[in-house]
């Protein structure tokens, strides 16, 4: 017998003094936090896990249909309760991920986040409910069994974050880069929008390192990863490229505005005043290429970065500490705008 057959035996075995309606004693012993709801949403079963998991006792829940305010602050259907309320079509609405399980009919499994406001902490929790139908297929009670998670999803979390940022300066990598690039790149091409691009680099780094060693380099780098986000909007991505180069994604940004955004960071870091002994310059600089394209069909992203190169590569010839674009397009914008 599983546990659905186990519960369904309860449901159809009534307590002899005929409390509660219900036999439930099984799902009372259970390990697992546990609670059910009756056809109109009362809590009819809170087992103990369930009360060690959300601080609420049986005592406050059962009777009442108030079990959601045990997982959540504001006012919103537990799963079990989207069950009887026929609204299952909202949980890809209220939930992280959802799944039916095949071998088991109107099963439903979920997992997202829960407030746990009388807990004190915010748990993740997989929650799987089944309903109990009586002999005509009329449902009589759901349960809800639930797992926390919490754990496995931060450790989930903190590896998904290892593998998209740079363990240096906490910007995004080159993975993270490259993903977010061609995404923008087809989000550009749908909405007919331009997308700039920028490589940034840090000027004389070499030098940089051998007077203040790696370990100053590193904290240079760290600092000028910082001035550089400091200048980002919301959509906007900046990542380190790699060595001492940093890459931004400004996604609707026209080749104007990235020259805009491109001169600002380089002020800001100018602005660090971080000294360089031994260098031209007093202090750290960085030189900049910005690129813009409208992106299509018959082009590819590669093309974008081939153009915000060349571009750097021209403003460390023209002496570094500077922003460029490619003479062409600087040739187009100093006659439209005077730039
Ligand atoms: N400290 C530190 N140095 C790095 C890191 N990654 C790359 N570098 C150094 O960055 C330097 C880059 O030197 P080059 O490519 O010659 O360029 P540059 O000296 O900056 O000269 P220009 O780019 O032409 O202005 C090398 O000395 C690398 O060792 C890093 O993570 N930390």
């Amino acid at each position: 017998m599983n546990s659905t057959q186990q519960v369904q035996h309860l449901v159809d075995f009534p307590h002899a003094d005929g409390s509660q309606g219900y036999a439930f004693t099984l799902l009372e012993l259970l390990a697992i936090p546990a609670f059910v709801l009756d056809a109109r949403g009362r809590a009819i079963v809170w087992n103990r896990a369930c009360e060690r998991l959300t601080g609420a006792s049986g005592y406050e829940v059962l009777g009442t249909m108030d079990a959601w305010r045990c997982f959540h602050r504001d006012a919103r259907p537990t799963l079990a309760d989207l069950v009887i309320q026929q609204r299952t079509h909202e949980v890809a609405a209220l939930y992280d991920t959802h799944a039916r399980p095949c071998d088991e009919p109107g099963h439903l499994s979920a997992e997202g986040w829960c407030d746990m406001p009388r807990a004190g902490r915010r748990r993740y929790l997989a929650v799987d409910v089944s309903p109990i139908c009586d002999g005509s297929g009329r449902l009589k009670a759901v349960v809800e069994t639930l797992r926390d998670m919490t754990a496995e999803k931060q450790a989930q979390i903190a590896l998904e974050k290892l593998a998209t940022r740079d363990g240096l300066t906490g910007l995004a990598n080159r993975r993270c880069f490259d993903d977010t690039l061609h995404a923008e790149w087809q989000r550009a091409m749908r909405q007919q929008q331009p997308l700039s691009l920028l490589m940034v680099d840090v000027d004389n780094f070499k030098q940089y390192n051998d007077v203040y060693g790696h370990v100053g380099g590193d904290d240079c780098l760290q600092r000028i990863a910082g001035a550089v986000a400091k200048e980002m909007r919301t959509n906007d991505l900046v990542a380190r490229y790699g060595g001492e180069e940093f890459a931004v994604i400004l996604p609707n940004q026209s080749l104007k505005g990235a020259a805009i955004v491109a001169e600002r960071i380089r002020c800001r870091v100018e602005q660090l005043q971080l000294p360089n002994l031994g260098a031209a310059q007093q202090f750290v600089t960085v030189s900049i290429g910005a690129a813009t394209a409208l992106a299509a069909p018959e082009c590819d992203p590669s093309q974008l970065l081939a153009t915000a190169d060349a571009a750097l590569y021209r403003a460390k010839h023209m002496g570094r500490n500077r922003i460029s674009l490619t003479r062409e397009t600087e040739k187009i914008l100093s006659q439209a705008y005077g730039m």
